[in-house]
């Protein structure tokens, strides 16, 4: 069912210190910094050959990724997102095999303009999964 990682996000408390860790000590294509005020967090992309790193910071008073960074103060790895062909059916499949889909169930248009769905990370082996339509 799943393909391509399309990204891994790591959350932060200053995407601008972290975005300057990537841009000047690992010398890599950073983007600016982008607020997803329908998500909660402002994001920004470290474009790799493979593959991206997504940087998180909270964004609002409700950020989903604030208790992530309360548990983990100094930041960390806060999912892995990987991309389907088909985003209803992979969701209906992972439903009907008991995982839990996270929020209201429908998709929501992520950072890349196209629809993901998060999982919830008890059901991943204890990491959150973000699924993208390719
Ligand atoms: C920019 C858009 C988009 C994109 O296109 O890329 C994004 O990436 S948006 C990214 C931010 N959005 C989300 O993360 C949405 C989905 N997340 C959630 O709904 C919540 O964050 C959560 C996963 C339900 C966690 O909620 P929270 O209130 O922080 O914690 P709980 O207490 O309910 O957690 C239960 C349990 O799970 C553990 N946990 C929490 N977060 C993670 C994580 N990121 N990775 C692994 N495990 C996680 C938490 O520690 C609890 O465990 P126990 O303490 O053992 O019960
Ligand atoms: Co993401």
């Amino acid at each position: 069912m799943i393909g391509r990682l399309n990204h891994v996000a790591i959350a932060v408390k200053d995407i601008a210190a972290a975005a300057r860790v990537y841009r000047e000590t690992f010398g890599a294509d950073v983007t600016a910094a982008q607020a997803q005020p329908d998500h909660g967090v402002t994001t920004v992309f470290i474009n790799l050959p493979n593959t991206k790193i997504e940087l998180l910071e909270p964004l609002g008073a409700d950020s989903p990724i604030q208790g992530f960074l309360d548990k983990n103060p100094s930041g960390g790895i806060h999912h892995v997102c990987y991309e389907v062909d088909d985003i209803l059916a992979a969701r209906d499949r992972l439903v009907a095999a008991g995982a839990r889909v996270l929020g209201s169930g429908e998709p929501r248009i992520g950072a890349h303009g196209k629809p993901v769905l998060f999982l919830h990370p008890k059901d991943f082996c204890g990491t959150l999964v973000e699924l993208e339509q390719a």
